[in-house]
Order: C-alpha cells, then sequence, then structure tokens
C-alpha cells in the first residue's frame, strides 16, 4: 500500500497520475467522496462521486477501509478493490490525506509505505492552487488556510519530498517504489525459495 499525501495543489495527484501510467504493478485506489466532479474528472476513474447519504451508507456496511472529513466533504477509501489488488499481489496507491494514512497504518502498518510530498513554499502552493484553474476562490483560500496545519503532519510518513522540479520528484517516487518492492520483507517466499534451491545445486 504506497500512500502519496500532501497539502491540497503540492502535486500529488499529478504525480500518482505518470506512476500509474508507467508502471502497471500499480493501481489506484479510487475513492469515494462527496465533493462534486472538477472539470475534467470522471466518476470511477478519478472518484466515485457519490452523495451523503450513499455514502452514509457505505460507513455503515463496513465498506470503507478508511474515511475522514476534508475540506468539509467526506473522502474514503472503498475495502474490497485494495482487497483485491493485494490478493493478486498487486500494489495499490493511494491519494489521502494524513487521516487516512493514520487510519491504514493502525490497520496494517508493516505493508504501508508513506509518502510525503512538501511544496517549494506556501506562494508556490497557492500559485499551483491558482494555475489548475478548477477551484473557486472560496475553495483555494480555504485550502491554503489549512496547509500549516495540513504540512504539521509531515513527520508522520516514511518519506518526506519536496516537489520542486516536477521530474526531480517524480523520479524520487519511482526509486521509493523500486526500493521499497526490494525490501527483504516483501521477497520472502521468493527469495526462501531461491537460497535453498541455490544451495541444493552446491557447488
Ligand atoms: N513541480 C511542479 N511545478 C509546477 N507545477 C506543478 C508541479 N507539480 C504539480 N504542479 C501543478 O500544480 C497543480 C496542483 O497539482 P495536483 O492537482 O497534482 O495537486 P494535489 O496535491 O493532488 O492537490 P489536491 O490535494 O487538491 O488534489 C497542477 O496544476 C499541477 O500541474
Ligand atoms: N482520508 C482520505 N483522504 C482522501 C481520500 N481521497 C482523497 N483524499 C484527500 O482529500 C484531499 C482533497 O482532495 P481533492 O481531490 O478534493 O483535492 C486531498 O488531500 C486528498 O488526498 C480518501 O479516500 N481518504
Amino acid at each position: 500500500m504506497f500512500v502519496l499525501a500532501s497539502p491540497s495543489g503540492a502535486g500529488k495527484t499529478s504525480m500518482a497520475k505518470r506512476i500509474l501510467a508507467e508502471d502497471a504493478d500499480i493501481s489506484l485506489s479510487v475513492s469515494a467522496t462527496t465533493r462534486g466532479p472538477r472539470v475534467g474528472e470522471k466518476d470511477g476513474v478519478d472518484y466515485h462521486f457519490i452523495d451523503d447519504a450513499a455514502f452514509d451508507g457505505l460507513v455503515e456496511s463496513g465498506a470503507l477501509l478508511e474515511w475522514a472529513h476534508v475540506f468539509g466533504k467526506r473522502y474514503g477509501t472503498p475495502r474490497e478493490p485494495v482487497r483485491e489488488a493485494l490478493s493478486h499481489g498487486k500494489d495499490i496507491l493511494f491519494d489521502i490525506d494524513w487521516q487516512g494514512t493514520q487510519q491504514l497504518k493502525a490497520r496494517d502498518s508493516k505493508d504501508v509505505v508513506s509518502v510525503y510530498i512538501l511544496p517549494p513554499s506556501l506562494p508556490e502552493l497557492e500559485k499551483r492552487l491558482r494555475s489548475r484553474g478548477t477551484d473557486s476562490e472560496q475553495v483555494i483560500t480555504d485550502r491554503m488556510s489549512r496547509a500549516a496545519s495540513e504540512i504539521s503532519h509531515w513527520g508522520e510518513y516514511d518519506y518526506v519530498l519536496v516537489n520542486d522540479d516536477f521530474d526531480t520528484c517524480l523520479d524520487q517516487i519511482r526509486s521509493i517504489l523500486r526500493a521499497e518492492r526490494l525490501r527483504r520483507s516483501r521477497c520472502k517466499s521468493y527469495l526462501s525459495e531461491y537460497v535453498r534451491d541455490m544451495l541444493a545445486q552446491g557447488l
């Protein structure tokens, strides 16, 4: 479970899209949300856009692995697609906030790799939110007013990157994925067989 988090506008969704486009071994956990779609966002692809009643239903039936109130709306991770991906040995990428990260880690901390993406500066963060051109002035002001509080959670993450130059940051994310996939704990059964067969062959 590979988590990308950041204050709103730092660039995690853009990073996630690039990773998902180039890496067939990782898929996106498509969240459910009560916020409305932005221009260009597709239901079922970017989010499952649902109303409050439907979200209540997901919470009550236990269909969400985690959920949280973020910027006045609700967002949550459907449980079943995560279980399905993990059962097929696939990695899964989460674009979720610090509350969701805490909940995922509380469930299964050893299989969660978390990355926090910082902006180069607050003015640059605001510039990115504006240049995205998807949010109203009110939404931008609200998200900027919460940026410091969001950023205060950076120390809870395994890796912390500064997204100044996009390609440099993307490359750092690729490196983290590559190294984490090579962790002994994640290759244990393969390595056990490999070492057993190698030793059985002798000199
Ligand atoms: N390194 C960068 N330099 C300049 N612009 C960037 C950089 N990284 C991302 N951006 C731009 O910043 C804007 C915000 O990026 P993005 O939507 O990926 O942020 P986010 O962290 O996912 O935000 P949110 O939490 O609101 O979904 C986009 O227009 C994106 O193209
Ligand atoms: N805890 C969760 N947070 C989520 C989830 N899906 C998205 N998010 C976070 O919400 C904010 C706002 O997202 P936006 O698309 O409206 O800009 C951002 O920090 C996301 O990472 C989720 O399922 N759970």
